[in-house]
């Protein structure tokens, strides 16, 4: 089979689309799957690597192709890369209906919908969370994030001292409670990541939202919504795979191609918004408003009143909060793994991590986000983290909204726009040298940060991603933190472990791993 289709490929014409007078060069298209069989044929696991390697055979950075029935362009230079996120008329989303399946059978949230609707919502979402300290400084905010890490810190210190198991036996352990948190992410002297740092991202994002954070007992429950969230990223490729462009296929094989973990994983991270919800109008008051539930409860209310039809409404609410709370926890988690495992492969520049943070922050109190710019070779590795290994690397797909061009061709209306930023991070024309760990790149000969950072973990563009501040912030609080007082190490007697990622899905990441945490002196 494999042989075959690569024969239809060499003979068959690059240039796909019929209709337009300008072609996308790129893999021909076969009944059912169209082109992807020869993306499948590139790399069966990691869709980025297939699309770059397809470019480079088709020696074009624009890479036409259809996606099933979808036509499909992926884009892998950096002026093409912004053109999409930047001109008005790609800021659309494809809408395929197993999408729409596991949102009430409705496309609803932030992330999967476009026109007025995400405009209206997005917006509303992120002027809200901003009062209760999203996306900005704000001392309350910061202060809860301390305590949040000072408690990871303090439990990494106990199960550390203890080496996990002989925890039980220490009167140290503060309760049996500390004692099954050690068990589970902490055994003979070895921590499980990215386990470690899902409940300070979860906390910090769940007091704005729900105004509530989980304490040491009911960590179960934070950590069973983080690993839902997981299995949802890993559930599809960011194409939605074979399940979107052959939708029929959830009938018969429902678990094999994803479509089983899309829906039960929503389904799981939707009751947690709606049983908060519930509480909320339970005990809901217009006089005080203690979080973004109760400013949506509020909107709600007030629109109710004086439209016929309203954006807002308790769907929308419980998905915008799951478009919150699932990247989340996962990106900004997995984002940090891969930084551990930078750490312990380039042990060099943890000394260098190391002796900036004792110079401008000392050993007596954390690094608060006042240090930040003080910091510049800390705030380096984590930029040369996420251009090596962007955890989302073809971003969220784009869709054109009308006709249009660009690079001199013609894009038809509703042409599916995939931006392969991994293959823009690692182009040798624009990095130099995109293979070697290097945070330098993104300092000035003074040591200074460079003032354009023109890697794109993030996107750009109104569709920016809306966690960007809080993910850069967060990131930059545990890792300062856990560098000012751990030493990271691989497991001792075990292989180093590669920083390549080893699970595909809509993000990457790299399976659990136990790593050593070495007390500084
Ligand atoms: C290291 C961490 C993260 C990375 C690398 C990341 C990356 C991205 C990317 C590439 C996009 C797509 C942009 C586009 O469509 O062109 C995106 C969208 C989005 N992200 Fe993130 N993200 C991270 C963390 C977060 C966090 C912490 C949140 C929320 C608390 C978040 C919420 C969103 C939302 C809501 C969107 C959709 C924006 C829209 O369509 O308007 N992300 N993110």
């Amino acid at each position: 089979m494999a042989s075959l289709i690569l024969n239809i490929e060499a003979t068959a014409s690059s240039e796909i689309w019929v209709t337009t007078k300008n072609h996308v060069s790129g893999p021909p298209r076969l009944p059912l799957w169209g082109s992807y069989w020869f993306v499948l044929l590139q790399n069966f696991k990691f869709l980025h690597i297939a699309f770059h390697k397809l470019a480079q055979k088709y020696r074009t950075s624009m890479l036409g192709l259809y996606l099933g029935p979808f036509a499909t362009v992926v884009v892998h230079d950096y002026d093409g890369i912004r053109q999409v996120l930047t001109r008005p008329e790609f800021q659309g989303r494809i809408k395929p209906p197993v999408l729409n399946m596991r949102t009430y059978n409705n496309n609803r949230g932030i992330i999967f919908t476009d026109d007025q609707f995400w405009v209206e919502q997005r917006r509303f979402a992120l002027r809200h969370m901003r009062e209760f300290g999203f996306g900005r400084r704000f001392p309350h905010l910061e202060g809860v994030v301390k305590e949040e890490i000072q408690d990871m810190l303090d439990v990494l210190a106990l199960c550390e001292e203890n080496k996990g198991l002989h925890i039980l036996f220490v009167e140290k352990a503060q309760s049996a409670l500390t004692v099954g948190l050690c068990l589970e992410i902490f055994s003979g002297g070895l921590t499980l990541v990215p386990d470690l740092f899902y409940t300070v991202v979860f906390n910090t994002l769940w007091l704005m939202i729900a105004g509530d954070r989980y304490s040491t007992k009911e960590h179960g429950k934070l950590r069973y919504f983080t690993r839902q969230a997981l299995r949802f990223q890993k559930s599809v490729d960011v194409t939605g795979n074979a399940l979107v462009q052959t939708p029929w296929l959830r009938y018969f094989a429902p678990y094999y191609f994803g479509f089983t973990d899309l829906m039960e994983t929503t389904q799981n991270m939707l009751k947690y918004m709606e049983e908060a919800v519930a509480q909320h109008k339970a005990t809901y008051s217009d006089d005080h408003v203690r979080d973004f539930i109760d400013v949506y409860l509020k909107e709600m209310k007030k629109r109710g009143k004086t439209e016929e039809i309203s954006s807002f409404s308790d769907e929308q609410l419980n998905v915008v909060g799951i478009d919150f709370l699932f990247p989340a926890s996962t990106t900004v988690t997995s984002t940090l793994n891969f930084a551990m495992l930078f750490l312990v492969n380039y042990p060099e520049v943890q000394v260098k991590m190391q002796q900036e943070l004792n110079a401008v922050v000392g050993r007596d109190r954390l690094p608060t986000l006042d240090d930040r710019a003080r910091l510049p070779y800390n705030e380096a590795f984590l930029r040369e983290v996420m251009r090596k290994e962007a955890v989302a690397p073809l971003g969220v797909l784009h869709r054109a909204t009308e006709d249009t061009e660009l690079g001199g061709y013609n894009i038809p209306k509703d042409t599916t726009m995939i931006l392969n930023l991994w293959s823009f991070h690692n182009d040798p024309n624009f990095w130099g040298d995109p293979e070697a760990f290097r945070p330098e790149r993104f300092l000035d000969d003074k040591g200074h940060l460079l003032k354009k950072d023109y890697s794109l973990p993030f996107g750009a563009g109104k569709r920016l991603c809306a966690g960007e501040t809080f993910a850069r912030h967060t990131m930059f609080l545990m890792l300062s933190a856990l560098l000012q007082n751990f030493t990271v190490k691989a497991a001792p007697g075990k292989p180093l472990p590669s920083t390549e990622p080893d699970l595909p899905g809509i993000i990457i990441t790299k399976k659990g791993m136990w790593m050593k945490f070495e007390p500084r002196a």
